[in-house]
């Protein structure tokens, strides 16, 4: 998931087979030296990722940026090469900027990424949280997450989400290229190892389920994935020539949501929007644009954006 949360200004047409100097294109090439005062010795950790910590880091202007450093290891260090590689190709207002790297090339890498003030959106729809997060920025979250993907998939060049493994990848190095979020990662991806566009629409599918539902992706407390929760209804979804039952719709809504206001049909699109991206059947999986195309046709609460325009 955060292939596609995060971005940087860069020149596409640069690779990081050379590394850039210090303050080339915007992005700054930092020693460890720097990464250490930047962090005030890592002194306050901010978020913890599937092989990395997050700290917070301040300029001597007082301007905030957050450091992700990668689990030291020179198996894992391919998985920050690749994210580096990545950033450093992207540009979009939807995606975090890349402000910077520590890599000393051979297991140790640390990025420094714009700060984001308003916490991930498991925090932002966990049910304790004093402020319901309302349907028509659920429904935008989903569309500027879409276009941040059409973006990558469409306009970057960054080849990455139609990469398919080279066949004389051993197991071992096949292992470090896989990863993901536990209850986000595209089931096909996992058993053939193969990473494609269709693997993104799996994981925008799956956030599409959980702003409707309110609820996690994964359940660790559970032990529950959400796409398995949600099955019955997807297939059905799916399956059914005729109109979806409403009810269903509203048992598996955020009960938060429930008001006479709220248009069930709009929450049905975000429904078969989810079906068809997380379905087994990989042809059935729509693309970033015509997902985005489809959101803003038929979802009348995304105006307030002035859809069109990109948000
Ligand atoms: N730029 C940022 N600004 C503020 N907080 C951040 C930023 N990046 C990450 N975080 C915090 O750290 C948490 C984990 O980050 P992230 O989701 O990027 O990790 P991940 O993708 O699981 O990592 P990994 O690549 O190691 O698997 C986020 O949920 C968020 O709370």
């Amino acid at each position: 998931m955060a292939c596609f949360l995060n971005c940087v200004r860069f020149d596409v047409s640069k690779t990081i087979t050379d590394k850039p100097t210090s303050k080339e294109s915007g992005v700054t090439c930092y020693s460890w030296d720097d990464v250490e005062t930047l962090t005030s010795n890592f002194s306050r950790l901010i978020g913890s990722g599937g092989y990395s910590s997050i700290y917070m880091a301040r300029f001597s202007g007082s301007d905030k940026a957050a450091v992700k450093v990668h689990v030291s290891s020179h198996r894992l260090y391919q998985i920050f090469r690749l994210e580096l590689d990545i950033l450093l190709r992207l540009q979009h207002p939807n995606i975090v900027k890349l402000l910077g790297y520590f890599d000393d090339s051979e297991e140790n890498g640390a990025l420094l990424l714009e700060y984001l003030p308003q916490g991930n959106l498991q925090e932002k729809l966990q049910s304790n949280s004093k402020q319901v997060l309302l349907w028509r920025n659920r429904v935008a979250i989903a569309l500027q997450l879409v276009q941040a993907i059409e973006h990558i998939h469409e306009k970057s060049k960054v080849g990455f989400s139609s990469m398919v493994q080279p066949p004389t990848m051993s197991p071992r190095s096949r292992q470090v290229r896989m990863v993901g979020s536990p209850g986000y990662t595209d089931p096909h991806y996992l058993k053939t190892g193969i990473a494609s566009k269709k693997m993104d629409m799996y994981g925008f599918g799956v956030v599409v389920l959980e702003l409707v539902s309110g609820k996690e992706a994964f359940s660790a407390e559970r032990g529950e994935m959400l796409v398995h929760t949600a099955a019955p209804l997807m297939n059905e979804i799916l399956d059914s020539s005729v109109d979806i039952a409403e009810d269903k719709v509203r048992r598996f809504l955020d009960p938060r949501l429930l008001s006479n206001s709220l248009d069930i049909d709009e929450v049905k699109t975000m429904l078969s929007v989810a079906a068809l991206c997380i379905s087994s059947k990989l042809s059935l999986r729509p693309s970033a644009t015509h997902v985005a195309e489809t959101l803003i046709k038929e979802i009348p609460s995304l105006s307030f954006l002035g859809c069109g325009k990109g948000v």
